[in-house]
């Protein structure tokens, strides 16, 4: 279990963590969110001791990680995928880790394994792929078989099978009793990985809840509507404070009125209708919504729009 209480970190008159409390629990996947810039490596680092707060405290466990008696058992993390000695061999990388860190031989071939490098374990880092690159840094975090693992951005840059791969590896972690912390700044790669989500945004909490508690108190329900006489519901909808939307010829997306209601609305006015759906928008649509004020950069688009970077 990680808890942090007021957590704080200023860089010169820059707040880029601001009292942040939290608790990350056991047997579940909680998803790091915020947009970039929001403060989640800095929490991680502070989190792991390569940082030291301005403010409040956090531990792991009960305790700061720099107290832990062998840390590389407690909490394993994939902070930077880059940072590995890339003249060494991948199973040398993780040798030289386990040997430093009183750890078992046997755990590198068991985690070169788990990661699915067994067989390029005597190729020298420097020519792996990104997708090999992040694998090998997976390894190292399971190295000390740990209960807590942490991983900053796992997937930036994975193809399809690598982000698929890294998804189901956080959920099997996290089935076993892990605690599972992984961050993100694209809301739709945690849809289908979390359980939990902490939102940040300007280094302030903004969200600690289920992804579905997420999804129901920040993103409106529409409910798709198929009729042959769009503009007669239209009508109807509006006049009873709805807004209706064109979908298609013959489809309306209907916001402010709750299904049964439009059902209601339709029978009364004799509208006929073929389809009648609730459709909830994306986890992705409710996070750009909610951390809309908090972005460091607005990209400009033409017409006028702006779109969150
Ligand atoms: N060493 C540093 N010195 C000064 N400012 C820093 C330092 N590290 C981070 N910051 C600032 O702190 C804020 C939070 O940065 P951080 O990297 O933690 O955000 P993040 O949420 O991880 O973003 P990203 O998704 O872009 O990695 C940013 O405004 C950043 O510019």
């Amino acid at each position: 279990m990680i808890e942090a209480v007021g957590l704080s970190k200023r860089y010169g008159d820059r707040v880029a963590v601001d009292q942040l409390s939290f608790t990350v629990r056991p047997g579940q996947v909680t998803g790091f969110l915020g947009p970039n810039g929001a403060g989640k490596s800095t929490t991680m680092r502070m989190i792991l001791g390569l940082d030291t707060p301005t403010g409040g405290r956090v531990t792991i466990d009960g305790r700061p990680y720099r107290q832990l008696d062998y840390p590389m058992r407690e909490v394993g993390a994939l902070l930077d995928a880059k940072a590995i000695h890339g003249g060494r061999s991948a199973y040398h990388h993780l040798l030289c880790l386990a040997q430093t860190n009183n750890l078992p031989k046997r755990r590198v071939g068991e985690v070169l394994d788990l990661v699915g490098l067994a067989e390029v374990a005597g190729k020298r880092a420097k020519g792996f792929s990104l997708g090999m690159g992040q694998r090998l840094g997976i390894a190292a975090a399971l190295l000390g078989d740990p209960k807590i693992l942490m991983f900053d951005e796992p997937v930036n840059g994975l193809d399809p099978e690598g982000i698929l791969w890294i998804r189901n590896l956080m959920r099997s972690l996290a089935a076993e009793g892990r605690t599972v912390f992984v961050s993100s700044h694209l809301m739709s790669e945690m849809e289908n990985t979390a359980d939990h989500l902490l939102v940040i945004g300007r280094g302030r909490m903004i969200a600690d809840c289920t992804v579905q508690e997420f999804i129901d108190q920040n993103s409106e329900l529409l409910v798709r509507v198929r009729t042959p006489e769009p503009a007669r519901l239209t009508e109807v909808v509006t006049g009873a404070g709805g807004t209706a939307t064109p979908d298609g010829d013959d489809t309306l997306l209907i916001s402010g009125l709750v299904m049964d209601r439009i059902g209601d609305l339709a029978f009364d006015n004799q509208v006929r209708l073929y389809e009648l759906s609730p459709l909830q928008a994306s986890l992705e649509q409710a996070f750009m919504e909610l951390t809309r004020d908090t972005v460091e950069y607005h990209a400009a688009v033409p017409g006028g729009r702006e779109v969150s970077a």
